[in-house]
């Protein structure tokens, strides 16, 4: 069934990164690669920007999770930028929306607990060092949700981020089976091309804010210093280090992370940066990169069977890329983090945690609720009544 809020309009597509925002509706064409590997798609991309049609010369869409599955890369009919997205404050919320209550979650509370024991059971006897383990909750509202405000919201909460909205057709597994809006605002760069010159910005390692200033510094500077974070931190630079070192000239790789923070968690980050090689495709780079172990694991096969084994519920397009590229290779890919999919007044939520050797369930549950809260603010549910 047709969402009412998807129906009445052309499919569209929102991207909003340092003060600039990209609206993109209409599709006069779609990416159709033979496979869904680095240069069948980088291939696929370059002959949609090329054709001569009266169209934007821009790819945009959405990569699963599973990099082997097909996504939803089109050229739109209409595309603008415009600079300052989300002036103003927050409009409150109707209270008919901001009544939330959970009505389903995967795996439950228990459940996830459970999962993450079994993982770090898994780690402790060998062969896996790290694996992302997500969890999903769904919430109801008395009305519809209206996508373009949640979004909105989403933007002015979360200055820093990247912010997204695609209507998405159905048919990505899972919650993406149907048609639905796809939105969040994700604090991940994978990758940015300009000009030739890629950057990364992985995370890996969170801590959750504090509204007292004192508790909250103090909670970041135990991050810096965390071994547990910084462990998790590790195995995903180390992976990508080695796709950069092997794929650019003049890779910048610090030796240690900073602080990167949300308004509602810290996170270790780390920015690497190269120059693109031999006039590869960023695409070719995307794939290799994607999943990283900040969304999967490592080694990656062991980590990913694990999830698709264990975790109890298909991502789809959760942890999956979401971006645009031009046709001067110029591009922003970030990863789905901190939202969700809207289904008139049902919207679902999805969260992952790193698990290693040394974590506690019952941390990486809460992990995982306070990462929920960036999407749970935005649809107007309220602290400490809605706990996802
Ligand atoms: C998997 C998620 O976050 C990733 C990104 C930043 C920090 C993460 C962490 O500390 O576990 C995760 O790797 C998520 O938001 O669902």
């Amino acid at each position: 069934m047709m969402s009412s809020s998807s129906a009445a309009r052309e499919p569209r597509f929102e991207f909003a990164s340092s003060g600039r925002h990209l609206v993109a509706t209409g599709v006069v064409r779609h990416v159709e690669p033979r496979s869904w590997v680095g240069t069948g798609v980088a291939r696929a991309v370059e002959e949609v920007l090329a054709a001569p049609l009266e169209a934007p010369q821009l790819v945009v869409g959405v990569l699963p999770f599973d990099s082997a599955r097909p996504g939803m890369l089109y050229r739109p009919a209409e595309a603008c930028w415009r600079s300052c997205a989300f002036p103003g404050r927050p409009e409150p919320f109707a209270p008919s929306a901001s009544t939330t209550a959970v009505t389903d979650r995967r795996p439950s509370h228990q459940g996830y607990r459970c999962l993450v024991a079994k993982a770090v059971e898994t780690i402790r006897s060998g062969g896996l060092d790290k694996v992302v383990l997500g969890r999903c909750a769904t919430v109801c509202a008395a009305a519809p949700w209206d996508p373009q405000s949640v979004f909105v919201r989403l933007g002015i909460q979360n200055p820093d981020a990247f912010v997204y909205l695609i209507d998405v057709p159905g048919g990505y597994g899972g919650e993406f089976a149907q048609e639905g809006v796809f939105l969040g605002a994700s604090p991940e760069l994978v990758l940015s091309c300009s000009g030739s010159r890629v950057r990364t910005v992985p995370l890996a390692g969170t801590t959750a804010r504090w509204s007292e200033p004192e508790r909250d510094e103090r909670a970041s500077e135990a991050l810096l210093e965390s071994g547990k974070d910084l462990a998790e931190h590790s195995y995903v630079v180390r992976a990508i280090a080695r796709v950069f070192r092997a794929r650019t000239d003049d890779p910048r790789i610090p030796s240690r992370p900073r602080l990167v923070p949300t308004p509602a968690v810290w996170h270790l980050g780390t920015e690497i940066t190269g120059t693109l090689r031999g006039g590869a495709s960023p695409f070719e780079l995307l794939y290799e990169l994607h999943p990283t172990p900040a969304v999967c694991g490592w080694p990656h096969e062991r980590a990913r069977d694990f999830i698709v084994d264990h975790e109890g519920f298909d991502r789809g397009l959760f942890a999956g890329l979401i971006g645009w590229i031009d046709a001067d290779r110029n591009c922003e890919w970030a990863l789905a983090l901190r939202g969700g999919v809207l289904r008139g007044d049902r919207a679902t939520m999805f969260a992952g945690a790193g698990v290693i050797a040394t974590s506690e369930p019952e941390a990486e549950l809460r992990e995982t609720a306070a990462k929920m809260r960036t999407f749970l603010a935005a649809l107007g549910g309220q602290e400490g009544r809605t706990d996802p």
